[in-house]
């Protein structure tokens, strides 16, 4: 069942086969690599959010479940190229386990000798997860040979009839080995989460109902401010908050102290305070911290007041009632990234008064899309009703670059064809 695949917004639908037409095609003894997203938020070893393990089982379980030797590649946070305990995916195997109701091997290695054993061991419908995709440095390397060689030998575990399934929608806009370079070697095809996520994007990029309201936050500053040249000639409304924020108080010559600042974005976001004024919003106050820690000293201060030496770490309660006037009257809004810490309940009202304001614009017949690993647990942990949202997706910068119009990677790689 070959599905047309919006790739980007702005190109026009390709075909891209599907789990659906592997599974029909039958995998039952074959080695199939999936690359799921299980980048969770994690407390020390504890999942805060279980949300990717979840979104990742249908396609993990059709899989297995029609017999096939199912090999998973993922990552987990930034680690720098080389193996490191804090990023291990054990805690991840464990629930997946859990979420899938059958075992889950974890090879204590990406491609090295643990995991060639262990996926020569595999019997039909076993679960081998290999650790950390970005322990090895190759994954995310700019040099086309060294992905290709990482593929490769990601490509050997599933064997010469092995077929590739990409379901890590969270990474669709990262040219990385896994997520990339592997579909050029194998047949390759769509995952549920990837397919599903695909076609809700792909309805707010047509038409989407006025006014169109995307709120930015979180912490991956230099990603998301990338993407805000491009997006806001797109919207009526740009909410900014979050850490993305204080690169812009700093390109109006204000003090920042030490919260957040993307030094080499400043000129930049000059530019687009100078070219979209009408449609960018920034907070009027913070909260800001003497510290990055739970019980910091706390206050609410001025945007334009923030004193030496303390860390904005939240929008204030006057940035929130702007920003919930603005988003209660939208009919279409987008959100991705947290207005603060909200990990530390101090830090947490920002984030849930825009997302009580998001659902309340649903509630209105608007249509809404949270997208992001720490916004979707953010909507959970603050026990948001799931029902606030028309749509919670997996994938924070992936969902942003598709808005954008720029063709994703691992997706535009899946059109030409099994
Ligand atoms: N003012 C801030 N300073 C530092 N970190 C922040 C600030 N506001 C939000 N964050 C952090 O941003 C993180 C999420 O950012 P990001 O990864 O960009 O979002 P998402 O995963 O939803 O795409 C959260 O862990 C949150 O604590
Ligand atoms: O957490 C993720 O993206 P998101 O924070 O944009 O939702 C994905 O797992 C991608 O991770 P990356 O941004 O380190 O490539």
């Amino acid at each position: 069942m070959r599905t047309t695949v919006t790739t980007s917004s702005t190109s026009p639908g390709a075909s891209v086969p599907t789990l659906e037409d592997l599974l029909e095609a039958g995998v039952a003894g074959r080695g199939v690599l999936v690359r799921s997203d299980l980048n969770v938020p994690l407390d020390g070893d504890r999942i805060t959010d279980p949300g990717r393990i979840i979104a990742s089982v249908p396609t993990l379980k059709a899989l297995a479940e029609a017999g096939a030797k199912v090999v998973v590649t993922a990552h987990l946070g930034r680690p720098k190229g080389e193996p490191d305990p804090a990023f291990s995916l054990a805690p991840v195997a464990a629930r997946l386990a859990e979420e899938l109701g059958r075992n889950v091997q974890l090879a204590s290695d990406v491609v090295g000798q643990d995991a060639l054993a262990r996926s020569e061991g595999l019997t039909d419908g076993d679960v081998l997860l290999l650790e950390n995709v970005r322990f090895d440095p190759r994954e995310t390397s700019k040099d086309d040979a060294e992905r290709e060689a990482l593929a490769r030998a990601l490509v050997e575990l599933v064997g010469d009839d092995g077929a590739f399934v990409s379901d890590g929608f969270g990474v669709v806009h990262r040219k990385q080995a896994s997520v990339y370079d592997v579909a050029k070697l194998l047949p390759h095809y769509a995952g549920r989460l990837v397919a599903a996520e695909v076609e809700v994007l792909r309805t707010l990029t047509e038409d989407p109902e006025r006014p169109y309201a995307v709120v930015l936050g979180g912490s991956k500053v230099s990603d998301k401010l990338a993407v805000i040249e491009a997006l806001a000639p797109k919207v009526d409304t740009l909410v900014i908050g979050g850490g993305m924020f204080y690169t812009f108080l700093a390109a109006q010559g204000l003090e920042v102290g030490n919260s957040l600042c993307e030094e080499s974005m400043i000129d930049t976001c000059r530019e687009l305070l100078d070219r979209f004024a009408d449609v960018i919003h920034l907070p009027v106050d913070v909260t800001v911290a003497d510290a990055f820690a739970a019980d910091a000293d706390s206050k609410v201060v001025a945007a334009n007041a923030i004193p030496e030496g303390w860390m904005g770490l939240d929008i204030g309660p006057d940035s929130v009632a702007r920003f919930a006037t603005i988003l209660t009257g939208a009919r279409t809004v987008f959100w991705n990234g947290p207005m603060g810490v909200f990990e530390f309940p101090r830090f947490s009202a920002g984030t849930r008064g825009v997302a009580e304001a998001i659902a309340q614009a649903t509630g209105k017949g608007g249509f809404s899309v949270v997208g992001g690993g720490d916004s979707a647990a953010a909507v959970r942990q603050l026990g948001l009703p799931d029902s606030g949202f028309s749509h919670i997706s997996t994938g924070g910068g992936a969902s942003l670059e598709y808005l954008e119009g720029k063709t994703l990677p691992g997706l535009e790689v899946l059109t030409d064809g099994a």
